[in-house]
């Protein structure tokens, strides 16, 4: 739609100093479109049918009728404004970093995306600040997600056709303050590193062969998808002593992390939390506050990242494991109030 009723011919609009000119479709062969014209056809297509800087001929008339056009503008921009895509550029090479790239507007938007899978690094106080400015608009993904190559990190966009310059300048300013106080950019993507991993499964019941491991394979599974691997998995009965001494040879073997499976709840025989803690363990937390994978024990072993991993991680594609996994392999040291921060929201399933 073209706003309420039918225009006048020729209304002129001044924004700011700028000068919005509309001109009737059926009067507008020859013109040169002044911004992207989108079209929408529910389930089937939404995006760009005419693209800014297209000239129009009579055989468009008709289609800009169907998408809703009745007048077209004409822009004679002032030296102190911005057109919305020249607009939403400016904020995302503002605001992009480290392993992200972007691309040319569309429709006054411009799109930041992942160049690798990594963690995604967003400055929330950053979105907030400048979405508290007006007339511009910064969407993005929730901080410390995983994003995967050409996935959207976020984007940027204009909204009024026409924007003053000082606004983009301030978003300018707040991203150069960010940058310069902790040494990356408020959009960008930190990438894992690659860790040898010793799997400790514990578990009578799968130790003496009852029943076949589900644990190895589907913590395997989550290494893997970001780069890492199990260097070697051990199988221990519910033996506080012996699982202590497994635990005691994977830190001599010298792997990047280590993880000990099952035993991780309320039973007699779960002895996994008690044998953690005799290793030697700095406990960060024992329990956290995200359903699946409360049961879940994280802490440092003489430097050495330390899981405890509850029997939903063997089951459920999104626990609390999968949450402070790509934080240890993106090199952040996980404090408890990291922990703390993840009640909220941290209902999944139950
Ligand atoms: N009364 C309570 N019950 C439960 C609580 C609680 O706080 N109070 N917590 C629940 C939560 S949360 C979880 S998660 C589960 C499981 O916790 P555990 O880590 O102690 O798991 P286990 O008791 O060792 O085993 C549970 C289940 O999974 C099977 N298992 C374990 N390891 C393997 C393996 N490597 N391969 C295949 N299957 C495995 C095991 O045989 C059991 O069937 O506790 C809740 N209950
Ligand atoms: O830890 Mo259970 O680990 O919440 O399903």
């Amino acid at each position: 739609m073209s706003g309420a009723g039918v225009p006048p011919r020729n209304e002129s609009t001044v924004l700011s100093s700028s000068l919005l000119r509309e001109v009737k479709v059926e009067e507008a062969v020859g013109m040169v479109l002044a911004h992207d014209l989108t079209q929408i056809l529910p389930g089937q297509f939404k995006g760009r049918l005419f693209r800014k800087g297209h000239v129009v001929v009579t055989e468009d008339i008709p289609k800009l009728k169907d998408i809703g056009k009745e007048n077209l503008y004409v822009i004679e921009l002032a030296d102190t404004d911005l057109h919305e895509d020249d607009a939403a550029l400016r904020m995302a090479v503002a605001l992009s970093g480290e392993n992200t790239n972007y691309g040319e507007p569309h429709e006054g938007k411009v799109t930041v995306k992942s160049e690798i899978t990594g963690l995604a690094c967003i400055a929330r106080e950053v979105v907030d600040e400048i979405n508290r400015l007006g007339e511009i608009a910064l969407a993005s993904v929730t901080n410390h997600r995983v994003i995967q190559p050409g996935e959207g990190l976020a984007a940027t966009r204009a909204i009024p056709l026409i924007v003053p310059e000082h606004k983009v300048q301030e978003v300018e300013r707040i991203a150069e303050a960010y940058r310069r106080k902790h040494g990356i950019a408020p959009v960008s993507v930190r990438p894992f590193r690659s860790m040898k991993v010793g799997l400790l499964t514990t578990g009578s019941e799968v130790f003496t062969g009852r029943i076949a491991d589900k644990f190895g394979p589907a913590v395997r599974g989550k290494l893997e998808a970001l780069g890492s691997e199990v260097a070697e998995q051990r199988f221990v009965p519910d033996d506080r002593h012996t699982i202590v001494k497994e635990i005691h040879y994977f830190l001599q073997q010298g792997y990047d992390m280590i993880l000990v499976t099952g035993g991780m709840s309320v039973d007699p025989d779960d002895r996994t939390p008690g044998a953690i803690a005799e290793a030697g363990t700095d406990i960060v937390s024992y329990g956290t506050p995200m359903l699946p994978g409360s049961m879940l024990l994280f802490g440092y072993l003489r430097g050495v990242p330390i899981f405890g991993l509850p029997g939903c991680v063997m089951h459920d594609p999104y626990t609390s494991f999968d949450v402070l996994l790509p934080r240890i392999l993106a090199g952040d040291t996980v404090v408890k109030e990291d922990i703390v921060e993840m009640g909220y929201g941290g209902l999944h399933r139950c």
